[in-house]
């Protein structure tokens, strides 16, 4: 799903209105419509009080609408006009007419040094304060009223976006953000709702068609995109009746030290459950009988040195090399990475201790083939890329580096987002049981089995981060989160394959009546 910009959303409206020939207050007719038949399909006439609370723009606009449905179908609704300025836009003002026109209670007019009103627990607010259009801090006094809107602990519905969360700009300040239960979002979910220090102002969110120009939709490319089934589906390579073990590449991985020889046996595991044909580790000699007897479908290469891998040479061919799990960085380490990498020609996965060893050594990223991918949790990102002030001040750091170094790379976290030159692509699958040891091993050997396969290292990336948070989400349906371990996910890779295929279920249909 593409998640377009705020210029974008605004481009798409002015289509539409062209291209169908509407008006806007008939496009704001359709998005408080929209609002308003979630509402009703769950809240079926119940007699809760509803407060919408209306800016004066078109976000407030959409509020108005939604009123007018709440009032003509009976529902217990207060409106509130938040007036935090004098310049209404066109609809708003429309819309705001019409209320008055079909009720005795007039919207109340919130101003500055005005009491709030009283919302209990129960209640429901209704956000449609700010939308895409904030573009400064938002008032002292409405800061105010949002923090009130904490304290009642009521469930706050927003509609567009929670207001006072800008789309491209950090949150300077947290009581000055509305902390939405459920945010109804129109064109796409905006990008904020799965970066790190924003996701939180909206507990879920859904995005509701308002009938945007599809040409416009389809045509236009955006920064991110959101990557779920419908993404991957067509990044999936199916089997070819007569292949072999040949056709589908050798993974070898380089990596482990004493005490850490069970990062390159996930790795390896989970590179041949990714489904690649052959498997090799390369692991210092402390390493060979627990990964000849764990997995014996791998085979052994080992350094010279008992603990430590202190040279990288081996006899073989592989299609692809996934290294740093379990590595060290020892002074002998890193002699052995630097000799490696400038003579390596294969293309590569880095992770881990491969990752910490660049950093220190930032010299060594020039001898990184193109588009190797690096897979960092955010510690090891900052001591690659440096820190950040914020979650935006971040991607372009990542984007910058990715165009540097013609590299993709995996921001591992809860919404794993992988960067490639100017791109992301936000994944939605995976859960906090994969907080837990080694399923960032287990990660790496998926996209380097997938790319010995010949997936591009951009759809290795995308792909692999897909199937191993799907892979995790099956598997809590039988362990739950504390439960699940890095193992699991290797073995519910399968489960994750064939997820792709199944079809949604479909409620039982009633039989036709036969008549007598
Ligand atoms: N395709 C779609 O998605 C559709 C979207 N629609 C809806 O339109 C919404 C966008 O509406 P919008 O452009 O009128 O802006 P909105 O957010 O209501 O803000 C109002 C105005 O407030 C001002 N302002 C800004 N910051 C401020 C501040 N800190 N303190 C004080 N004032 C501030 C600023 O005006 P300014 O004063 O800068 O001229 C701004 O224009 C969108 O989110 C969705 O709900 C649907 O109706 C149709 C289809
Ligand atoms: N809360 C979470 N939700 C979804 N995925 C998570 C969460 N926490 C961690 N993960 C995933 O688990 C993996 C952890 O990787 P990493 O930190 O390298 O672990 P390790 O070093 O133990 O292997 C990453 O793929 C990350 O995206
Ligand atoms: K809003």
């Amino acid at each position: 799903m593409k998640l377009f910009s705020r210029e974008q959303i605004y481009e798409a409206d002015q289509q539409t209105i062209k291209k169908q020939d509407i008006t806007s207050t008939e496009l704001m007719d359709r998005a408080g419509s929209q609002i308003f038949n979630w509402m009703h399909l769950r809240l079926q006439g119940a007699q809760v009080p509803i407060h919408v609370f209306c800016g004066i723009g078109n976000n407030g606009g959409d509020g108005l609408v939604l009123t007018q449905h709440l009032i003509s179908h009976g529902y217990h609704v207060t409106t509130y006009i938040v007036n935090y300025s004098h310049k209404r836009s066109k609809d708003f003002l429309i819309n705001y007419d019409k209320v008055k026109s079909m009720t005795k209670t007039w919207p109340v007019v919130l101003e500055d040094n005005e009491a709030f009103p009283e919302i209990n627990q129960e209640d429901i607010i209704v956000d449609a304060v700010f939308g895409i259009g904030l573009n400064r801090p938002v008032p002292d006094w409405v800061k105010d009223l949002f923090i009130h809107f904490r304290k009642t602990k009521a469930f706050t519905l927003s509609i567009d976006v929670p207001s006072g969360l800008f789309l491209d700009q950090p949150v300077k300040d947290e009581d000055a953000v509305v902390w939405a239960g459920y945010t109804l979002s129109f064109a796409s979910p905006k990008l904020v709702f799965f970066l790190p220090e924003t996701a939180k102002y909206t507990a879920q969110w859904e995005v509701l068609d308002i009938g945007l120009d599809q040409e416009y939709l389809m045509s236009t490319k955006t920064e991110a995109d959101l990557i779920g089934k419908h993404e991957v589906l067509p990044l999936y390579m199916p089997r070819d009746k007569f292949s072999h073990k040949g056709t589908f590449g050798h993974t070898l991985i380089i990596g482990g030290s004493y005490g850490k020889i069970g990062a390159v046996i996930l790795s390896s595991r989970a590179a041949l459950s990714a489904g690649s044909g052959l498997v090799s580790a390369y692991v210092p000699k402390c390493g060979y009988i627990p990964l000849q007897s764990s997995f014996p479908e791998a085979m052994v290469l080992t350094d010279r040195d008992e603990n430590e891998i202190t040279e990288i040479s081996f006899d073989l061919k592989p299609t692809v090399i996934g290294m740093g799990m379990g590595l060290g960085t020892s002074p002998n380490t890193l002699d052995a990475f630097e000799a490696f990498l400038k003579n390596n020609k294969t293309p590569l996965v880095i992770d881990a201790d491969a990752i910490n060893l660049l950093s220190k050594n930032k010299a060594l990223l020039k001898l990184l083939p193109i588009h190797s991918v690096l897979t960092p949790h955010p510690k090891e990102l900052e001591r690659l890329i440096g820190t950040w002030s914020d979650d935006f001040e971040k991607l372009e750091k990542v984007k910058s580096f990715s165009k540097k170094y013609h590299a993709v790379v995996v921001i591992k976290g809860a919404n794993t987002i992988t960067v490639f030159q100017e791109k992301i692509y936000i994944n939605t699958t995976g859960n906090p049981g994969l907080a837990t040891a080694g399923s960032g091993d287990v990660l790496t050997g998926i996209i380097t089995g997938l790319i010995a396969q010949s997936y591009s290292a951009l759809a290795a990336a995308i792909f692999g981060v897909y199937l191993h948070g799907k892979a995790a989400d099956i598997t809590i349906e039988d362990y739950g989160y504390q439960s699940l371990t890095a193992t699991h996910v290797i073995e519910y890779m399968g489960k994750a394959y064939l997820d792709l295929f199944e079809q949604p279920q479909q409620l039982p249909q009633e039989e036709p009546k036969e008549d007598n």
